[in-house]
């Protein structure tokens, strides 16, 4: 493990010297300025754009999950320990990756490539988030939503970050699980496990993630040219780049249909899904045989489109058609029995205090 975290260490690309002195920015501000700033530039660390959608992906999985409206305190808990980890996962990925971050020019006005965050608390910050999420997820919510936000963080920030993303031009594809397990928090926080249902959400967002950044990437490989990380158009060229993103694009559809057959989504999901997806493969077509940037640029804001109103379309119709599988029904029998089973504790109370003459409580031995 030590020798591997070495040999990962040695392929980091040695810190430039920054152009201007770290605090020097930061230190003349007073008071709340100060505070602002500061409270803006740890917020980056967590990548709030991307967290964005991951949490609209765990929180449209709750109301797949609950057929509708979800318990709301259960809601609120898991919602803010998605947010908690994947900020924390996030912020351990920017540290890690200062060295590459400052060679990319999208990266590179980032606050521990400019200084004005420095490493050590950027890990402390990331301890906070992470240890208050994994609280949050374990005791507000259940063990299953907390074990699944862990291992969330533990594939993102060590497997991928730290290992994949500088070893094989698969990263992404292997890697982008990590970007899934928000599904599989919100499902486990709603019903306390994790039945085929999650796992095809699941694999739609693993699906959606190679064709999302290969997009991206067609245009920025000679940023990641410069950084020397293997990504797809770098190391196998654009035209196995755009036929391996055809090739999850028909997996994507394929799984976003085949979702529809589970009965926890609907006729307007199906529509969406079929809509959503005719537009994701013609983009996916025009890339294919564009010689320029322009579609490419143009199918990486339509894949953010896309997974967006997707689960949006799976929210409106779990809000709209209260689906009832057997699944549903089950938890419903449950419910019951809990309650029944309740009633006949107090009933129970209830003969035995009568049969006393003094209360239970107060009977002296
Ligand atoms: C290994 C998997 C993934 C990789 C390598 C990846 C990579 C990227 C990169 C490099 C960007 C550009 C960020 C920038 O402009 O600085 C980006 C943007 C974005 N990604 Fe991904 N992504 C992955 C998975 C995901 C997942 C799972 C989601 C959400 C479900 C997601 C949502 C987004 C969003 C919303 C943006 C736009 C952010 C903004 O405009 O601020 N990505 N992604
Ligand atoms: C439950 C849990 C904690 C799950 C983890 C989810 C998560 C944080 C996914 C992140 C996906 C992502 C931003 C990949 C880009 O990393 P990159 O390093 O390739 O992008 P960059 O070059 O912009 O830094």
């Amino acid at each position: 493990m030590i020798r591997l975290a070495r040999s990962r260490l040695a392929m980091r690309a040695p810190l430039q010297p920054l152009p201007v002195l770290p605090f020097s920015r930061v230190w003349p501000m007073q008071g709340v300025q100060r505070f602002l700033f500061l409270a803006r530039e740890f917020a980056q660390l967590t990548k709030p754009g991307i967290l964005r959608l991951l949490v609209i992906t765990q929180f449209c999985t709750m109301l797949v999950a609950a057929g509708g409206v979800p318990e709301l305190w259960t809601a609120i808990w898991a919602t803010l320990g998605t947010v908690l980890i994947c900020g924390s996962a996030n912020t351990i990925n920017m540290v890690w990756d200062q060295d590459i971050d400052q060679l990319m020019g999208r990266t590179a006005h980032r606050p521990l490539v400019v200084g004005t965050i420095k490493p050590a608390h950027a890990l402390i910050f990331s301890g906070v988030l992470g240890l208050s999420a994994v609280m949050i997820l374990t005791f507000l919510v259940n063990p299953l939503a907390a074990l699944m936000g862990i291992a969330g963080h533990a594939y993102y920030a060590v497997l991928y970050t730290m290992w994949l993303k500088r070893s094989t031009p698969q990263n992404i594809v292997i890697g982008g699980a990590a970007g899934a397990f928000p599904v599989l928090i919100g499902w486990a926080a709603v019903t306390g496990e994790l039945s085929i249902t999650p796992w095809l959400i699941f694999a739609i967002v693993f699906f959606w993630t190679p064709p999302h950044f290969w997009a991206l990437a067609l245009y920025k490989d000679v940023e990641y040219g410069k950084a020397n990380v293997p990504m797809m158009p770098n190391v196998r060229g654009h035209y196995t780049t755009k036929l391996q993103m055809l090739v999850y694009m028909l997996l994507l559809l394929t799984t976003t249909l085949a979702l529809g057959l589970t009965g926890d989504v609907g006729l307007i999901y199906l529509i969406a899904a079929v809509i959503l997806g005719a537009g994701f493969t013609y983009c996916c077509i025009r890339v294919a045989f564009d010689k320029t940037d322009h579609w490419a640029k143009r199918t990486f804001a339509f894949s953010i489109i896309y997974l967006g109103l997707l689960f949006a379309a799976m929210s409106v119709d779990s809000l709209q058609t209260h689906h009832f599988t057997e699944r549903h029904y089950l938890a419903a029998i449950e419910r019951d029995a809990d309650r029944m089973r309740a009633e006949q504790d107090i009933d129970e109370i209830r003969r035995l205090h009568n049969a006393t003459e003094a209360p239970v409580w107060t009977a002296t031995p």
